[in-house]
């Protein structure tokens, strides 16, 4: 697929936390890899994570483990103040967020421009846990915490084993 400027391979960003890797993160960032040719995540860096608790691992950690999922082909930590230079550098021609990310796709078509990126923005969809699974980074860390404080884990034959 090389519908970018001149027939270049089309540049996807997805951006995020990716604090504790799980399925929802690689559900989100396959969907982003389908949009085009080349997937750019950007991994946000901890100061500018105000909308919910601190992540749990340094931002290198963090993109390490982006970077070494197949679907994607180059991850780096954001800007910490400026989210246009990031932008700038990769010139996306999608950028994808996630499910429930607090961004307005309106208001991110609006920076883009504004910023002089001519780049669409789409949303992905969820990824629902089933049973005992957890797709969200706060939710696996209540289950250690709670686990740690002694909770007792439901009784194993309950638990499938594929
Ligand atoms: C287009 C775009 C560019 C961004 N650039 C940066 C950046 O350069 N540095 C940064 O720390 N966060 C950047 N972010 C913001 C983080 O990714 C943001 O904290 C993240 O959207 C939080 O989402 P989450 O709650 O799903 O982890 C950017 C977000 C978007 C949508
Ligand atoms: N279950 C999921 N299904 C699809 N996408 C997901 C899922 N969980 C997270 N994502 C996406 O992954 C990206 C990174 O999200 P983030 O790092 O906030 O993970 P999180 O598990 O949602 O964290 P938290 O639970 O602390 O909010 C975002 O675009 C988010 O929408």
């Amino acid at each position: 697929m090389t519908d970018g400027p001149s027939g270049r391979a089309t540049r996807v960003v997805a951006q995020g936390t990716f604090d504790l890797l799980h399925p929802g993160h690689v559900h989100y960032l396959e969907a982003a890899a389908d949009a085009g040719d080349e997937l750019h995540v950007i991994v946000a860096r901890a100061a500018g994570v105000t909308h919910k608790p601190d992540p749990v691992l340094p931002g290198e950690q963090r993109r390490d483990a982006v970077a070494a999922l197949e679907a994607v082909d180059h991850a780096r930590l954001g800007h910490p103040s400026d989210f246009s230079v990031p932008i700038r550098e990769i010139d996306p021609d999608v950028v994808v967020l996630g499910h429930d990310q607090h961004h307005d796709e309106d208001e991110i078509a609006g920076l883009l421009a504004a910023w002089g990126i001519d780049c669409r923005v789409e949303r992905a969809s969820g990824l629902e846990p089933t049973g005992e699974r957890l797709h969200s980074s706060s939710d696996i860390v209540d289950r250690v915490l709670a686990r740690r404080r002694g909770e007792r884990r439901p009784s194993l034959e309950a638990e499938s084993d594929d």
